[in-house]
């Protein structure tokens, strides 16, 4: 089973007028497939999981493996908080070309640790492809302990990496000092994406690469090759306007970024999210120009 490092996408799903947007879907995959992308993961936080309904979920995952055409990698994000509906749209995946799924930590019944391991040996047990463990406690209320995700890896063997969104520096160097060969970090935190990197973070799961993706690309890739000032510099270019990215509810400010650059026909997000204030777009679109001129 290949190793999973370097940036991954977490792809937005458009909208237009309330209803799934394949034609600008189509034009974000085609878009993105030529930057050196390790892949796409479809329905993660970026894509509005939440309120896609499962029909729209597979046209979509459908649509990108059509439209990318085998020139990138597509894993899909199978949440939820029951173990049973989680094993089960994991396995309704499984008829399609899809590379592994991305599983965030069951939220909401705030489960214990024996739990949590049962439910990943469950769900990966409906696989033989690479599952990446989702742990980000600011959104469940959950925090997967890393002598837990050890306990997991050690009894699922497909369980080939973790999409760490901890928010706890000492948790995730902790995790990346004592983390199995077998095991890639992908940081989900996008302003630590060089600091996980220059720490033996494997990658990153980054919404904001869906901007200035090339240079996301060109820091991981120094990195790899130990190039430190080449990846602190390009690094110092891009991660200035992260906080901008997540200054209000994601993907509102990204979709309104994506919109302003003709990628996405609308920058609607579905209820409960809305859209960008006037200040965060005033600020997005000087970001929007600044990247062109670049
Ligand atoms: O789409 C995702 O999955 C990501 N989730 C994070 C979030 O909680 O918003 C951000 C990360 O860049 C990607």
């Amino acid at each position: 089973m290949t190793k999973l490092e370097g940036v991954y996408l977490p792809l937005v799903t458009p909208f237009y007028d309330g209803a799934v947007d394949l034609e600008s879907l189509r034009r974000l995959v085609d878009h993105y497939s030529g930057f050196g992308l390790a892949g796409l993961i479809m329905m993660g936080t970026t894509g509005e999981s939440p309120t896609v309904e499962p029909d729209e979920q597979r046209a979509v995952v459908v649509e990108t493996i059509q439209a990318v055409a085998g020139a990138l990698p597509v894993y899909v994000g199978v949440g939820g908080n029951s173990t049973r509906h989680v094993a089960a749209g994991i396995a309704s995946y499984e008829s399609l070309d899809v590379a592994g799924y991305l599983v965030v930590t069951p939220y909401y019944n705030r489960p214990p640790a024996d739990g949590l391991v049962a439910h990943y040996r469950a769900v990966a047990g409906e696989t033989e492809r690479p599952v990446i463990v989702y742990n980000v406690p600011y959104r469940t209320g959950v925090n997967l302990s890393n002598d837990a995700l050890f306990e997991i890896v050690a009894a699922a063997p497909n369980v080939r990496a973790v999409k760490d969104s901890t928010g706890n520096l000492m948790q995730s160097l902790d995790l990346l000092h004592r983390a199995p060969s077998e095991l890639s970090v992908l940081t989900g935190e996008d302003p630590m994406f060089f600091t996980s990197l220059a720490n033996g973070a494997a990658g990153g799961i980054l919404a904001s690469s869906h901007l200035a993706t090339r240079t996301f690309v060109e820091v991981a890739d120094a990195i790899a090759k130990q190039e430190l000032v080449r990846a602190r510099t390009a690094w110092g270019t891009i991660s200035p306007m992260i906080p901008s990215l997540f200054g209000e509810s994601n993907p509102m400010p990204l979709k309104y970024c994506l919109w302003r650059q003709g990628l996405l026909r609308s920058p609607e997000c579905r209820l409960p999210l809305t859209r960008v204030s006037a200040g965060l777009a005033a600020t997005l679109d000087e970001l929007t120009a600044q990247l062109a001129a670049a």
